[in-house]
Parts: structure tokens; sequence; C-alpha cells
């Protein structure tokens, strides 16, 4: 795998506010000055759905950065564009320094994501399913990595079992662990946590922050679960209807909005912009009550 290069600090010209923007203006030199993913103008239409409105963030270096939104928003869509899965309308994506759109085989091998949507080949073992991942990868050792994960996300058990006949739970770690194959530097998750029991959802949480303390990747996380947010996330988006509305700290967001959870916050941001539509205006910005 090549070597991670240094971010520069260079920005794009974003149109809206957070941090590509405070990046020109040299406000949050902490926050923005490095980031392991900036996005700018970022747009995707299917047909006449505007799924993804020309938004602009940056996700800061070895964060763990939620991506939030009721259904619909267009979370899947900005991480499929990100993965180079989707070829965007308009726009500019920059993984570690690095065009994700001009140099995509640069940046995939720093790169890798798992998501509930995302099935495997359901008559190959686990052990067969990751093995194809490790070797697209060109993953060392690829036995060992793999009982590595195996008893790390605690599936040791069920790597002679074809993907198919797992629980649902089950797949969720197996997911992980693919990827989580290449020990990647830019992690990004769709409902990481989807399936899990509470306890086992707690214990994939705790897990994800040690590598992310022990590598220093940056995850870029999609989920509905706001206690899980709350409890992992340094960084969060919140994005409706194609847009950022609004970002930062899940602590500075509860004040900002005077609410007591991350729950409250999402649940205000979405009313208050929906009663926006119907008044006719935007509803961007994210001006706390
Ligand atoms: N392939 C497609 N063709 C047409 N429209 C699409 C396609 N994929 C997504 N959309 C539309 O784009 C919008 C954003 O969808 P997206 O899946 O990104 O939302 P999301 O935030 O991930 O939602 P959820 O939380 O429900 O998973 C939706 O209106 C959706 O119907």
């Amino acid at each position: 795998m090549d070597a991670i290069p240094h971010t520069r600090a260079a920005g794009p010209s974003a149109s809206r506010s957070g941090p590509a923007s405070r990046l020109r203006d040299g406000h949050s030199p902490d926050l923005a000055a490095d980031p392991a993913i900036l996005v700018a103008g970022l747009g995707k239409r299917f047909g006449t759905v505007v799924a993804v409105d020309e938004v602009s963030f940056a996700v800061p270096r070895g964060s763990v950065t939620g991506l939030l939104g009721g259904n619909g928003a267009g979370k899947t869509t900005t991480l499929s564009m990100m993965l180079g899965l989707l070829l965007p309308s308009a726009g500019r994506i920059e993984i570690l320094g690095t065009d994700m759109l001009r140099d995509r085989h640069r940046v995939l091998p720093w790169m890798n994501f798992s998501s509930p949507y995302v099935d495997l080949p359901h008559r190959l073992t686990v052990r067969q399913n990751l093995t194809i991942y490790a070797e697209l990868y060109s993953v060392p050792k690829p036995r060992a990595r793999i009982d590595d994960l195996a008893r790390e996300l605690d599936f040791a058990a069920l790597l002679g079992r074809p993907f198919g006949k797992l629980s649902a739970g089950q797949k969720t770690r197996v997911s992980l662990a693919k990827a989580l194959i290449n020990r990647p530097m830019a992690l990004l998750l769709d409902e990481p946590t989807a399936s899990l029991d509470p306890d086992t959802a707690e214990w994939v949480r705790d897990w994800l922050l040690r590598y992310r303390r022990e590598t220093g990747a940056t995850i870029l996380l999609a989920s509905h679960n706001m206690t899980e947010v709350e409890r992992i996330c340094d960084h969060v988006l919140m994005m409706r209807q194609g847009r950022i509305v609004d970002e930062g700290a899940p602590q500075g967001l509860i004040a900002k909005y005077g609410r007591q959870t991350m729950e409250e916050v999402f649940l205000d941001i979405a009313r208050r912009q929906g009663r926006a539509a119907e008044s006719g205006g935007d509803g961007a910005g994210g001006d706390a009550a």
C-alpha cells in the first residue's frame, strides 16, 4: 500500500458556511487546517431528483465524524460518491490530500467502507469472502490478518460458515472486518451498529474508538442512532434535503440548541427545517432557537 501523504492545507472555494469556508478565512485552524476529507460543491442528481445539493464540508483528520439526517437526506449518496461508487453531477472530493475523482486508484487503497445494504456473496464462507477482499487490497499475510480480525471482532467460530447463513448481527461484524481488512486511514461506515444487540453495539463502538486511537484513522459514519453519535462522534454534519444545514461538536450543538441530547437537536433541526420549507425558505443556517 502507498504511504499516506500529508494533506496540504489548501481549501476549495466553498459556497456554504462550515469548515471549508472557515479554512479560507482562517478562524478554526485546529478543525479545518488539515482535513482528511474535503468536499466542495458536491452535487448528485438522479433525473429530476436532487439527492445532494452542492454541499461543502471538511472532515477533521483523526476525527469520528457523524453524517446525520432523516430518511432520504442524501447521506448514502454522499458516502457513495466519496467511495467512487457514484459519479457526482458536480463538485470535488479530496481524500487525504488527493483528488478522489482524478486519482481514484491512488485513494481507494487508503479507504474502506461497510454498509448493511451491501451484501457479500452468500454461498462463500466468511473466510472465502474476506480472502477475496484481502487479495483485492494486496494485504500481506491475509490468513493471519483474517484470523486477527475474526478474534478481535469475535467471529472466529463463523469463519467456515457460508455468509448467507449468518444472522444480521453476525453479518454486520463480518462486514466491519471486511472494511478493516486493509487497515484503512479513511473508514466510511453506513449504520455500523445496525442489527447489533445493545451490548455488542457498545463493544463495537469501543473497538472503533480504539482503532482510531491506535491508527490515527479518520472515521465518517452515517447513523440514525443519536446516542451512538453523542457517544463516539467528535464532529457532526447535519443533512437535510441534500444540504448540510448545521455542523459542530455534539456537545456544542446541544448547547447551541438549548437541548439535553442529540436526539432532541436532531428533532429540532428536522422540524425547524420542515417549517421553513413549508413557509418557502430553505431553513439552512442552523440558528438556534
Ligand atoms: N439510484 C437512485 N435513483 C433515483 N433516486 C435516488 C437513487 N438513489 C437515491 N435516490 C434519491 O436520492 C435521495 C437521497 O437518498 P439517500 O439514499 O442518499 O438518502 P439517505 O440519507 O441515505 O436516506 P436513509 O436514511 O433513508 O438511508 C432520496 O430522495 C432518494 O430517493
